[in-house]
């Protein structure tokens, strides 16, 4: 009879989640015992790195993908990182080894007390089985939990679960197929369609999910279509749309006052694949200009119910397109992509324009740039000029690791496309272990870090909130060529542009890291 582990083994092969990214201890190995030939186990050094590789490959590959953690401690570690996961939607399936069952009560060594509570307030599913009988039908759903909300789930199992021979029943599970369409209704779609032709001064305001759904393209056709001025909603963890786009009116500032400024005379604002909003700065105001009607559309349930604002109709966002282009008629839309400002330049150290103009000039265009680099967004988004799928990725939550590690899993996910992780000096600390695992899986990426020496958000916010004599704000003196070396990544200090942009041009085979000196900005 097969055992707990080849019928999840067997699952896993064929749901196609045949990498793990993973950091184990003595719990988790008795599953990761005679895996079979077509898995790949790519390990990180810390569970926090493990988590936002795993958050890159996910997003770029758009499909499940398996995480093996341990138990309590490992499951600790890796919260940070899973905070950006639950927002980006990513369909991150993390699995943890539990003690065995007679010692968990007892709380032995390496038990994960109440293991399910842990990951419970980000995670859409979490669950323990209640006997060895029951771990492939849990793993399955684990698996369709995430593949279908797009949202992490969490599977706890006693390690002398795996070697369990199971009965017939068991192996059923193997077979299931559970699939999603949730398309609105004819009326509905009508419904909308007719508000949108009715509209005067329609607005669109569009996010990430679009990206991540693909339909990037779609959202340009709809946008020239109705000729509508078109935001990117605030707070974005992807591009969905071009930053260079004549109809292109920027990032949506994050807070309620600002965006309701921003919105004044749209008498209808379709917000497509985004909460509504992932406010950050708290500046309050009305939500809404008066005589403006919000409609999201939205296939995240919980985005629409708890949206403080306006109306919104819960389906996938691609037939609602569809919908409109086909329904609402044509209106004249603006042509020709607006050119890039000069670049400010530094006095002591270079601008953040002056690097992003360089990677502008020197990177391909299908680039995937994965930034966390808190306090350069507005010079990013007057510098880069990105206009494919894809090209952009930030931490979800906020939540800093992400950079380094998410750079990594987009390229490891994403090998026909080249990829540049943008990362501030302070980001960086926070998973810098990705570096080991992209030296010794000799992953083609290049880190650009941003030395200012400063929690540059931080100082912008401390005057914003009127604290500006708070502590913990500078970090000198760090040298990441030396950090970078110890991990086995090339690295360089970049002493000027000229030099900066010699060094971009040349296409590296592996990982390698460039330091550039910079001077604090503002986001
Ligand atoms: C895990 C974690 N810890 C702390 C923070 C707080 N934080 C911190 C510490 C920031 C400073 C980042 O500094 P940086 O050098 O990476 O970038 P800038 O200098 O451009 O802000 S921005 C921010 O929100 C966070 N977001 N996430």
């Amino acid at each position: 009879m097969p055992t707990a582990r080849r019928l999840a083994h067997e699952f896993l092969h064929r749901r196609g989640l045949t990498t793990i990214f993973g950091n184990p201890g003595s719990n988790e190995l008795p599953f990761l015992a005679e895996l079979p030939e077509d898995f790949r186990y790519v390990l990180g050094l810390h569970e926090g790195a493990v988590v936002g590789m795993a958050d890159g490959y996910a997003q770029v590959t758009g499909r499940p993908v398996l995480v093996n953690l341990h138990a309590a401690a490992g499951s600790g570690n890796a919260m940070g990182a899973l905070t950006n996961a639950v927002y980006s939607r990513s369909p991150l399936v993390l699995t943890a080894g539990q003690q065995v069952r007679a010692a968990i009560g007892m709380e032995a060594m390496l038990a994960n007390v109440d293991a399910t509570q842990l990951t419970r307030p980000l995670v859409g599913w979490a669950g323990e089985p209640s006997c060895a009988a029951d771990v492939p039908r849990s793993l399955a759903q684990a698996v369709f939990e995430a593949e279908l909300h797009r949202r992490p789930s969490y599977l706890s199992v006693p390690y002398d679960d795996w070697a369990a021979e199971l009965g017939p029943n068991a192996a059923v599970t193997l077979d299931r197929e559970v699939r999603r369409g949730l398309s609105p209704s004819a009326a509905q779609l009508d419904d909308l369609a007719a508000s949108v032709a009715a509209a005067k001064n329609p607005a669109l305001v569009l996010g990430g999910d679009l990206d991540a759904l693909g339909l990037f393209d779609r959202a340009v056709a709809l946008a020239e279509h109705l000729g509508a001025a078109t935001w990117v909603a605030p707070s974005p963890h992807r591009l969905p749309f071009p930053n260079r786009h004549p109809l292109f009116r920027g990032v949506l500032p994050a807070g309620i006052a600002p965006i309701s400024a921003a919105l004044t005379g749209h008498d209808l604002v379709l917000v497509l694949g985004a909460p509504v909003f992932r406010y950050h700065q708290h500046v309050p105001g009305a939500y809404l200009p008066d005589g403006t009607r919000l409609v999201q559309v939205t296939d995240d349930f919980g985005a629409a119910t708890r949206a403080p604002m306006g109306e919104a109709l819960v389906a996938d966002p691609a037939p609602v397109l569809e919908a409109l282009l086909a329904k609402v008629p044509a209106r004249t839309s603006e042509d020709g992509y607006v050119a890039n400002p000069e670049p400010r330049t530094g006095e002591t150290a270079l601008h953040p324009e002056q690097v992003f103009a360089a990677l502008r000039d020197t990177q391909a265009g299908d680039t995937r740039y994965v930034v966390e680099s808190t306090s350069t967004n507005a010079a990013w988004w007057r510098q880069l000029d990105l206009r494919r799928e894809g090209s952009y990725f930030f931490p979800a939550a906020g939540g800093l690791g992400f950079g380094l590690p998410a750079a990594v899993g987009v390229a490891m996910g994403s090998p026909e496309r080249p990829v540049v992780g943008v990362i501030g000096d302070g980001s960086a600390n926070y998973g810098i272990t990705a570096l080991w695992t992209a030296a010794h899986y000799r992953v083609p990426v290049t880190f650009v870090i941003l030395r200012n020496g400063v929690y540059g958000a931080l100082r912008w916010f401390g005057e914003l909130l009127g604290t500006p004599d708070v502590p913990g704000t500078e970090i000198p003196g760090l040298d990441f060529t030396a950090i970078a070396a110890g991990y086995g990544v090339e690295a360089t200090t970049v002493t000027d542009e000229d030099h900066l942009r010699t060094q971009l041009k040349t296409t590296p085979d592996g990982p390698r890291l460039l330091q550039v000196d910079t001077e604090p900005t503002t986001p």
